[in-house]
C-alpha cells in the first residue's frame, strides 16, 4: 500500500481527499493535517467520517515524514515549502492551489500578491490536467492541480483549439459555481440568506483563474488568447457549469464538429462528450469525476455554444488530484474514481 497524507485536512477540498482516498483499494491514509485542530480526531471536525476513518489531526512536517505522496489543500502561498521538503525526500506533492499553476512569476504575483518564495522548484512542476499533460505527469514529482473553473473551461476548449477550428478572438466564458467552491471559511457572500435564491456574478474581469486560464488556452492554441470570463455563484453546494461563446473560423459542418470531439476524447475515462440535442448539466456530474461537454451550433451562424460541467469537489479538485497521483504511480487512472453520479 501506497502511504498517502494531506495537509489541509479539515478544508472542504481536504475532507472531499478523504472521502475519495478512503474509497481507492492501493493507497492508505496514513498521516492528516490541520492548524486549528492539531491533535483532534477528524471523524469529530466532520461526522460523516464516523466509523469509516479514526485518525487524529497531527503537524505538516509529520504528514510529509509518514507519506509517500502529499495533498496540500491550504490556502494559496502555502505550499512552496512543503513541495520543496517533498522533492527533496525524493516524494510526490500534489498541490491543491494556485501556487504552482502560473509559470510567468510576474503574473503570479500581480494575481496574488507575493513572489514566489521557492522559485528554484517551479521549472520541475506540471500542471496536472492529465488530458493535456498526461506524460509530463508521469514523471514529475510537484504536480500543479489545476483550478475549478479552469478544468471545466480548459477541457470544454482544448480539441476546438488543437484542431484550430474556432477563433482565438473574442472568446466569452460564463461559468457558474456552487457555494462550496469558496472553502468552509464563512463570508457574507456564502451566508444562506445572501446566495440563497440568488445568482451572483463576482469579481469580473478580475478573477485570480483569468491568468491561469489565458495561460493554458494559450498554449493549447499556439498563440496568445486573452477571454472575457465572468464567474457567478449558484445556490448549490457543488457544481461548475460552463456557457463558452465563440466563433467558427469558417464554414464547418456541426457534424464534423462532434465527430472531432468525440474522436478526441474517446479515449478519456472522465470526460463524456454528449450527443446531438443533449445539454451537459451539473446533475449529471456531481459527485463524479467526470466533466460532461455539450456542443451547440445555430443554423447559418458561426457561432458554436460549448457547455461543460463539472463536480468542483471532484474533477474541478480531489478527484483530479487522486487521478494525477494515480497517474503518477503508474496505476490505472480509473482507480478509487468510478463513481456515478446519482440519478437526481
Ligand atoms: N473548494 C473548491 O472547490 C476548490 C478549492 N481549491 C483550492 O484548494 C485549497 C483548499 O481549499 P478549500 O478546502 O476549499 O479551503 P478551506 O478554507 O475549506 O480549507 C483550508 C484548509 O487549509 C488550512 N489552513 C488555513 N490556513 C492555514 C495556515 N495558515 N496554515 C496551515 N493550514 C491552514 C485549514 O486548516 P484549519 O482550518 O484546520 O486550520 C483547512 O484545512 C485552496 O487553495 C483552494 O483554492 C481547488 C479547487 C477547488
Ligand atoms: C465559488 C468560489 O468562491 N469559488 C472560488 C474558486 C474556487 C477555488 O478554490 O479556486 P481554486 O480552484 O483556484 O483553488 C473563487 O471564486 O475564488
Amino acid at each position: 500500500m501506497v502511504k498517502v497524507g494531506i495537509i489541509g485536512s479539515t478544508g472542504y477540498v481536504g475532507a472531499e481527499l478523504i472521502r475519495l482516498l478512503l474509497n481507492h483499494k492501493k493507497v492508505e491514509l496514513s498521516a492528516i493535517s490541520s492548524n486549528s485542530f492539531e491533535g483532534q480526531h477528524i471523524e469529530n471536525i466532520y461526522g460523516n467520517l464516523k466509523k469509516a476513518l479514526s485518525l487524529k489531526c497531527t503537524a505538516a512536517e509529520e504528514v510529509v515524514s509518514s507519506s509517500d505522496v502529499i495533498f496540500t489543500a491550504l490556502p494559496h502561498g502555502l505550499s512552496e515549502e512543503i513541495a520543496e521538503k517533498c522533492f527533496q525526500e525524493n516524494k510526490v506533492c500534489i498541490d491543491l492551489g494556485a501556487d504552482f499553476r502560473l509559470q510567468d512569476e510576474n503574473e503570479y504575483s500581480k494575481w496574488y500578491g507575493k513572489a514566489f518564495s521557492k522559485p528554484h522548484i517551479h521549472p520541475l512542476s506540471v500542471y496536472g490536467l492529465p488530458e493535456l499533460n498526461r506524460n509530463k505527469i508521469k514523471s514529475s514529482h510537484i504536480i500543479a492541480n489545476p483550478g475549478c473553473y479552469p478544468t471545466s473551461i480548459e477541457l470544454a476548449l482544448m480539441p476546438a483549439l488543437k484542431e484550430k477550428f474556432i477563433d482565438t478572438d473574442g472568446i466569452i466564458i460564463d461559468s457558474k459555481s456552487g457555494t462550496t467552491g469558496a472553502g468552509r471559511g464563512l463570508s457574507q457572500t456564502t451566508h444562506f440568506p445572501e446566495c440563497n435564491e440568488n445568482i451572483l456574478p463576482y469579481k469580473i474581469n478580475e478573477h485570480r483563474h483569468l491568468p491561469e486560464i489565458q495561460q493554458i488556452l494559450s498554449e493549447m492554441a499556439g498563440t496568445c488568447i486573452k477571454v472575457t470570463f465572468v464567474p457567478h455563484l449558484l445556490p448549490v453546494n457543488r457544481g461548475i457549469l460552463s456557457t463558452i461563446y465563440c466563433s467558427l473560423n469558417g464554414a464547418q459542418h456541426a457534424d464534423k464538429i462532434y465527430e472531432i470531439y468525440k474522436k478526441y476524447y474517446e479515449k478519456e475515462s472522465f470526460v463524456r462528450v454528449l450527443n446531438v440535442g443533449e445539454t451537459a448539466s451539473i446533475r449529471n456530474v456531481k459527485y463524479s469525476n467526470f466533466c460532461d461537454i455539450s456542443l451547440h451550433m445555430q443554423d447559418e451562424s458561426n457561432r458554436l455554444i460549448i457547455v461543460s460541467a463539472i463536480d468542483n469537489m471532484v474533477k474541478g479538485a480531489a478527484g483530479q488530484a487522486i487521478q494525477n497521483m494515480n497517474i503518477v504511480l503508474g496505476f490505472d487512472e480509473k482507480d478509487g474514481l468510478e463513481f456515478i453520479p446519482p440519478a437526481f
